[in-house]
């Protein structure tokens, strides 16, 4: 058991906005081919800054492949991403220290603890040793893993497993999230607690959340934008989408049996 000094707050600098006037996330009509299969086709939102957005679908509608777009894990067959305004084909390098990204079932090192992890990611963004210390230590409280600290990752639950990617996500202090189902296989305690961090980061941080679970976007989202078959079919507020319908009603409505409403 490892214990670490109170939690440090997000540097303030860190969490201005950019001044480049263009929203945070970017999608400019993206597709994504596979052969002939469309896996996402021309997808176009945005999500302007401060902003916790929804990302909902059913399974297999596109949204990791969309993700992964847009923090420029996976080129697009057609169409750009921009992250604060800088293209993740062209500009990957600059738009890399203000994103976070949580990936579906991310590349952790099974070997390795949560702190060698950590410290290996940091280290590998080029952050000093002091700063990264005190990052380290706010990850630690902030994800609740110092209980595990110096576990190997390979004997962690899935819940730790997963705290420890929502850590690796914001070691660096990033302005701008993008979290691909961050509450998948947790229990109930642990949905709560990642839900908590993620209210709180929201005061900060502009959000782009993939989830199945419903109630947690009425929970953190103000803004919901969905995708059925790799097509945009919703962008709008919560409170549009659930204008007349309860939210699971009108995700099935706009997600069975036809790909626009
Ligand atoms: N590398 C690939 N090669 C071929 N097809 C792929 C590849 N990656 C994804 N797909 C397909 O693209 C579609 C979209 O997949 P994606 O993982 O983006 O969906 P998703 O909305 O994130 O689904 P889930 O909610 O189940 O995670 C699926 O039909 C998937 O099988």
């Amino acid at each position: 058991m490892v214990t670490f000094a109170e939690n440090q707050p997000v540097s303030k600098a860190a969490s201005q906005p950019t001044t480049t006037g263009r929203p945070m996330i970017e999608a400019r009509g993206l597709s994504k081919f596979y052969g002939q299969f469309a896996a996402v086709r021309d997808v176009s939102f945005s999500v302007p800054v401060g902003q916790v957005c929804a990302f909902l679908g059913p399974n297999g509608a596109g949204k990791s492949t969309t993700m992964k777009m847009l923090t420029g894990y996976l080129a697009p067959t057609e169409g750009s991403a921009f992250l604060a305004g800088h293209c993740m084909e062209t500009d990957r390098l600059a738009a890399a220290p203000l994103l976070g990204y949580l990936p579906e079932n991310g590349p952790l090192y099974l070997e390795m603890t949560p702190e060698s992890m950590l410290r290996f990611a940091g280290q590998t963004r080029g952050m000093v040793a002091s700063l990264l210390q005190s990052r380290l230590e706010y990850v630690a409280n902030r994800c609740s893993l110092t209980s595990v600290w110096r576990k190997p990752i390979s004997k962690l639950s899935k819940g730790y497993r997963q705290r420890v990617g929502m850590a690796q996500a914001l070691l660096h202090d990033p302005q701008v999230l993008i979290l691909d189902e961050p509450t998948s296989g947790l229990d109930p305690n642990q949905t709560h607690d990642v839900r908590e961090l993620i209210l709180s980061l929201a005061k900060t941080k502009t959000i782009l959340l993939s989830t199945h679970i419903l109630t947690e976007v009425t929970a953190v989202c103000s803004h919901v934008v969905l995708i059925n078959e790799g097509r945009l079919v919703f962008n709008g507020s919560l409170s549009e989408m659930v204008a007349n319908a309860e939210m699971e009603t009108r995700f099935r409505q706009l997600t069975v049996g036809g790909r626009t409403p």
